[in-house]
């Protein structure tokens, strides 16, 4: 079995719950609030500061330019689209963009912050790995739905599907089954903590968004 598949195997109940959520249902089938959404999406702001850090520093810790050149390519689209897909949502809500970090947010970035600081490739991947491979796995069945939802909703949903972002994921996800074999157990250890604990931030991101986060005006 690849790694990656027995990692995400270890924590099957928090990935399925993070990946057939009701705040995604709702989203997808436009019925989600747009106070929820820009509560959401305050939040998830903060967390791209993080990402966007993590990225960067596997981009600084990839073996060869090789390995680096999709990751460096990925953040030009977060760091490009997505940043102003944030940008122009904010606009249309009516909400600001710098809220506060409700305590969800918070956990995310400690984490990101935690894995960038170890210096380990293995474990900045496997936080990148769950963040990048849960929201192409929720996404995936409402790809055929973004035509009929404001952009707010539907964007959303395209930037975490379709064949670029599946190669995202799937270039993530080779880059740590890569060096998996050549870590030690102690290693192993490491990176499979951070994956679980990602995993489990998930899906308390999506059940604090789904209750409401406190939007910022
Ligand atoms: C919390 C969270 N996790 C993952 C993603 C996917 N980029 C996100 N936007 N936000």
């Amino acid at each position: 079995m690849r790694p990656t598949d027995d990692l995400k195997s270890r924590v099957q109940n928090d990935w399925t719950a993070a990946t057939d959520h009701p705040f995604t249902r709702a989203l997808a089938d436009g019925s989600l609030a747009p106070e929820k959404m820009a509560g959401y999406l305050q939040q998830d702001y903060l967390f791209l500061d993080g990402f966007v850090r993590l990225l960067a520093s596997v981009i600084a810790h990839a073996p060869t330019l090789e390995d680096a050149v999709p990751a460096a390519q990925f953040l030009a689209l977060i760091t490009g689209p997505e940043n102003t897909y944030f940008l122009r949502s904010f606009d249309a809500l009516g909400v600001r963009a710098d809220a506060p970090a409700a305590s969800e947010a918070r956990a995310f970035q400690d984490l990101m912050a935690e894995a960038r600081h170890s210096g380990r490739y293995e474990c900045m991947l496997a936080v990148l790995v769950v963040a990048e491979w849960s929201y192409l796995e929720w996404a995936t069945p409402f790809a055929g739905r973004v035509d009929d939802l404001p952009f707010w909703l539907g964007e959303w949903i395209t930037l975490h599907t379709g064949d670029a972002f599946a190669d995202v994921v799937a270039y993530l996800r080779g880059q740590l089954d890569q060096v998996w074999p050549g870590l030690s157990a102690a290693e192993r250890a490491h990176a499979e903590d951070l994956f679980i604990r990602a995993v489990s931030l998930e899906r308390a991101f999506f059940d604090a968004a789904e209750a409401g986060f406190d939007v910022a005006r």
